[in-house]
């Protein structure tokens, strides 16, 4: 029997991802038409001996994400729960102190997947790996020619995927740290210091620095390397750019997802996801790497590229949009044009990943995507060039290189 845990984090996170992380808590943006660990859960699914998932964070159990679990339990026919964490435990707290709930019915491992990563998740792999050898830790781990979110002094071309599978003997190295920091806060707290930025609070236990680290090279952590479609979902560019991973693996995984050329229909260029709830005019060019969501209006002669439009935004007639995300409720006016540049990795090399994208360098904003926060106008006739829009504004004439507040 197996489980899996999905490590979603809080509102403190997700920063990076604002204005989008406004509306809804970031595990749930779409990505390629459907919330972002919908495909995290659709993975794990399919692992055959998979008994529950749960995922741990600290948001409140909002509506949305209610919703989501119940919807995602009956399409799913598994348990999924939501265990909220008091306080944000980094990335290994919460699975020791839901540890209970874990090992409840004696799985034989347990899979942890960061809810920001995109990957087709070779799951059933990694179990085989283990089931053959095993061991408390296996990471899945991915080659890289150029990254540049974790510098260190040492710089392996193998990086962390953030997909795991433990075994239930995981729990102890975490039990270790939990106590050690234990005493580390009791030894400070007599003298009276601010130990704030030398001891984490209680129950932190960060799975990468207190635990990886500590035991690297005693032959408890192995590393299972894949090949396969990796990327971090950092940031709204890295969103569209995971959009893009994705609706390229619907072809095997989801064919139905992809819209396709009917007669009548609107023209579709590459790899397209249109909710069936939307209405797109015949003369709209939809692709490559869109995706249309819930209620959203297309008009004629729309031209839309490299691009998420999000639930009940309306693109009126001859808009186009490129590298960009328009946010829920939005309306771009006719003949507008809302375009954004994109920072992927080369295409030529399979080894390249998403860099860590800062949004300023030396003062200036960089070219980036466009991104119009929910509810946004955009009146006719007008360009909005490398910007980002707060939520709710009304514009009156074009900008270029600006984040409008
Ligand atoms: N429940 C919970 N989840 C958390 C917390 N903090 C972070 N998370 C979740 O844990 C995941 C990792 O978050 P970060 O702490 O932001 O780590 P990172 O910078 O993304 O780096 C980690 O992941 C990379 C792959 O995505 C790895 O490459 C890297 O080595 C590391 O494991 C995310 O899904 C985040 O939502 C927390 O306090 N509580």
């Amino acid at each position: 029997m197996l489980k899996a845990v999905i490590l979603i984090g809080g509102p403190q996170k997700g920063t990076r991802f604002r204005p989008l992380s406004f509306e809804v808590p970031k595990p749930l943006f779409p990505v390629a038409g459907v919330p972002m660990i919908q495909h995290h859960i659709e993975a794990c699914a399919q692992v055959p001996g998979m008994q529950e998932i749960l995922l741990i964070g600290f948001y409140q159990p909002d509506e949305p994400l209610t919703r989501f679990l119940e919807a995602a339990q009956q399409e799913f026919h598994l348990p999924i729960r939501y265990l909220q964490e008091f306080a944000p435990l980094g990335t290994g707290g919460g699975l020791y102190h839901f540890r209970d709930q874990i090992l409840a019915g004696g799985p034989e491992a347990f899979f942890v997947l960061n809810a920001d990563v995109c990957s087709d998740f070779p799951l059933s792999a990694m179990l085989d790996a283990h089931r053959h050898q095993p061991h408390p830790f296996l990471l899945l781990g991915t080659t890289v020619l150029h990254y540049v979110e974790k510098p260190s002094t040492f710089v392996s071309d193998i990086i962390n995927c953030g997909i795991y599978l433990f075994s239930p003997e995981a729990l102890k190295p975490l039990g270790d740290v939990f106590q050690r920091n234990q005493q580390d806060g009791q030894l400070c707290l007599p003298l009276g210091e601010d130990c704030s930025g030398l001891w984490p609070g209680a129950g932190t236990i960060r799975l990468e620095q207190d635990v990886f680290s500590a035991l690297a090279g005693q032959g408890q952590i192995y590393v299972h390397l894949t090949d396969g479609i990796w990327s971090q979902i950092k940031s709204a560019g890295s969103a569209l750019y995971a959009s893009r991973l994705y609706l390229s693996q619907y072809q095997i995984t989801h064919p139905e997802r992809l819209a396709k050329h009917t007669p009548g229909g609107p023209r579709i260029r590459g790899n397209v996801y249109i909710h069936p709830t939307a209405k797109v005019a015949p003369s709209a060019v939809l692709g490559p790497n869109v995706s249309i969501g819930e209620g959203v209006t297309v008009g004629e002669g729309v031209r839309l590229r490299e691009s998420i439009v999000l639930h009940g935004a309306t693109l009126q007639e001859h808009t186009c949009v490129l590298h960009s995300i328009v946010g829920w409720g939005s309306t771009v006016g006719r003949w507008a044009r809302v375009e954004g540049t994109p920072n992927d990795p080369n295409p030529n090399d399979p080894r390249a990943h998403m860099d860590s994208e800062s949004l300023f360098k030396d003062g200036k904003l960089l070219p980036a995507i466009t991104i119009l926060g929910c509810r946004v106008r955009i009146p006719a006739e007008v360009l909005i060039l490398n910007s980002i829009v707060l939520p709710h504004k009304e514009l009156s004439r074009s900008f270029t290189n600006q984040i409008i507040l």
